[in-house]
């Protein structure tokens, strides 16, 4: 934008250049949050891929080992939201949707949990400590060096590969697989956290290849923002799914609107 009112500037006279500057302020000042939000996800975390030598990813877990009390999830997860609020920004679901997801896996007690888009880990963590005995998260990612880092929160957290089975796949090659790779019929709880343009195509796969059955919970995280309206319309037109969004902001933002859609399958 600065570089547009430079342009500007130069190609016209400084005096309608100068009358520009209200209609600059009046952006900036509207739309303050999301540059609050584009600072700290592009600029701080290129200054200190820059300065540092390693990945956002690799820089958090560093935090997570000198500030979490290994096998102690809650530590895990409290150490996370410090560094996202404090130090750099995550696209983790955070403490705030994070209390839905904990809720919905306690009182549905899923056993077969399906979630795309692990990043580190920490939603993954969320939904492993909420399980019942005997329940299994089957969770996807396709970084491969995000998977690195999200097994070894995992360790650190105390869970092993009985409670998490991370693949690491795009989550359109996981699914048609799904069934007779990991010999699950159906799944009881979805956790969508992926890119947004995935979850509609996700959802029809997961109908296709026979995986919902009736009373499959799927929770989609950021359906507001960064939003995925294709999904939304298709949830509400199809007539398979009773749905309901949970209002509320993006995760270390307080000041962006988000929401999660929670839907359940009504059978085809
Ligand atoms: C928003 S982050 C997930 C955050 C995580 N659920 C949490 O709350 O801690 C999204 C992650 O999804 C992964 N991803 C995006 N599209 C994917 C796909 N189609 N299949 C598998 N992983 C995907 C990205 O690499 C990224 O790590």
């Amino acid at each position: 934008m600065f570089v547009c009112f430079w342009l500007v500037f130069r190609m016209v006279s400084p005096a309608i250049a100068l009358a520009f500057i209200p209609f600059l302020l009046t952006l900036i000042i509207r739309y303050r949050h999301y540059f609050l939000l584009f600072y700290r996800t592009v600029i701080v975390r290129k200054i200190q891929d820059y300065l540092t030598g390693i990945t956002r990813e690799e820089r958090a877990f560093q935090y997570l080992i000198t500030h979490a009390i290994p096998g102690d999830p809650d530590s895990i997860l409290s150490a996370f939201d410090q560094w996202c609020y404090h130090v750099e920004y995550l696209s983790n679901v955070g403490p705030v949707k994070g209390k839905i997801l904990d809720r919905l896996i306690y009182e549905n007690a899923p056993i077969n949990v399906l979630e795309l888009g692990t990043h580190c880990g920490y939603s993954s963590i969320r939904i492993a400590k909420a399980l019942p005995l005997g329940a299994r998260l089957y969770t996807v990612e396709m970084d491969e060096r995000n998977a690195v880092l999200a097994e070894k929160i995992f360790r650190l957290a105390g869970f092993d590969d009985d409670i998490i089975e991370l693949i690491v796949s795009p989550s359109d090659e996981v699914i048609p697989q799904f069934k007779e790779t990991y010999g699950v019929d159906k799944l009881d709880f979805v956790f969508m956290d992926h890119w947004k343009r995935c979850y509609l195509k996700d959802l029809q796969l997961l109908e296709e290849y026979d995986l919902l059955q009736e009373g499959t919970i799927i929770l989609a995280d950021n359906v507001l923002f960064p939003g995925a309206p294709h999904f939304l319309q298709y949830v509400k037109n199809c007539g398979k799914y009773q749905h309901k969004i949970h209002r509320g902001h993006l995760e270390y933002f307080k000041s962006i609107k988000d929401g999660m859609a929670e839907l359940v399958f009504m059978g085809l």
